[in-house]
């Protein structure tokens, strides 16, 4: 089902780019309805624009008063200047998407005006593949349909899950920051590999292709992942050796910790910034 609205994407960094790939692979916008704005940087704009045949815009108001959907993809610390800028020429006919950590739709509505529609959602980079598990949640004054519409965007980049706002700090420990986890880890197994006698080349096909094979056979099992684990590990044999270390630095408490720190900072990023003064 392709989506018949014009859709402004304020920022254009990585979240930006991954989303915008995944729609225009799935054919669910036509890349002259996407149009991409951004802070400054002319050169990204440029790269965006050849890469994905969307528009770009170096006016952000232009950008702005030409949406029907508005995705707002800076980082926290650039929401207030961004908004501040456009706040003047958004009409309540417009729906607004954030895809910034931490902020609560109170916080933009409270900033751009009562019933401004407000949708918050979480992806993840694997949007540029098709597979974000995203989140979305609405604010109070977004309809059944806005919520419909967004469901459809995101679906077109992965799975979506309808979750409520006080648990979208926790989606964001594990989901949105979550492709960097196993990115830092495959990093390591790199280096073991290398470090064990394999050619970089070599190492970096077997990792991949093993985490895909993980991924896929999570898709189609209903076994626990300690049965999962188990399952490779013989008794005195390779995989033991190698979980005893990871059980003996803690791996699975360090993980948990990592994930409640991501989500702590989560929540302070939408407590640490100011409202704007209508
Ligand atoms: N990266 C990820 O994995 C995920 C990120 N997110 C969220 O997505 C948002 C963007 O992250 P990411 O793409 O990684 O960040 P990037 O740094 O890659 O991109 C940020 C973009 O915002 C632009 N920008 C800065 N200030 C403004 C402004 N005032 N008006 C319009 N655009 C502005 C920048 O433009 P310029 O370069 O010109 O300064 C840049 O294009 C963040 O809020 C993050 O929390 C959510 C889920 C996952
Ligand atoms: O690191 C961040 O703050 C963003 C939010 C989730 C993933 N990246």
């Amino acid at each position: 089902m392709q989506i018949n609205k014009k859709i402004t994407f304020l920022g254009a960094g990585s979240m930006a780019e991954a989303i915008i790939g995944g729609l225009i692979s799935r054919d669910i916008v036509a890349p002259h309805s996407i149009t991409a704005a951004n802070l400054q940087d002319q050169k990204r704009l440029n790269y965006i624009k050849e890469t994905y045949k969307i528009k770009t815009q170096a006016n952000r108001l232009e950008a702005t008063d030409s949406a029907d959907i508005i995705i707002l993809a800076m980082k926290p610390k650039n929401f207030h200047d961004a908004i501040s800028h456009i706040k003047h020429v958004i009409s309540k006919d417009q729906l607004i998407v954030s895809v910034i950590a931490g902020i609560p739709t109170s916080q933009i509505e409270e900033t751009l005006g009562e019933d401004i529609p407000v949708i918050r959602t979480m992806p993840n980079t694997s949007a540029k593949v098709g597979e974000s598990a995203s989140a979305i949640c609405r604010g109070k004054h977004a309809t059944d349909a806005h919520l419909f519409t967004v469901e459809t965007l995101f679906n077109a980049i992965g799975t979506v899950s309808i979750v409520e706002e006080a648990q979208m700090d926790a989606v964001t420990g594990i989901a949105g920051s979550g492709p960097a986890y196993f990115y830092y880890m495959i990093e390591a197994m790199e280096k073991a590999g290398c470090e064990a006698g394999l050619s970089e080349e070599q190492t970096h096909e077997l990792v991949r292709q093993t985490i895909i094979g993980v991924g896929k056979r999570l898709q189609n099992t209903s076994k626990s992942p300690k049965e999962l684990y188990q399952e490779v590990m013989s008794p005195g044999g390779t995989t033991e050796a190698g979980i005893h270390t990871l059980a003996k630095h803690h791996f699975q408490e360090t993980v948990q910790e990592a994930v409640g720190n991501a989500v702590t900072r989560s929540k302070e990023l939408g407590q640490s910034l100011p409202t704007i003064q209508k």
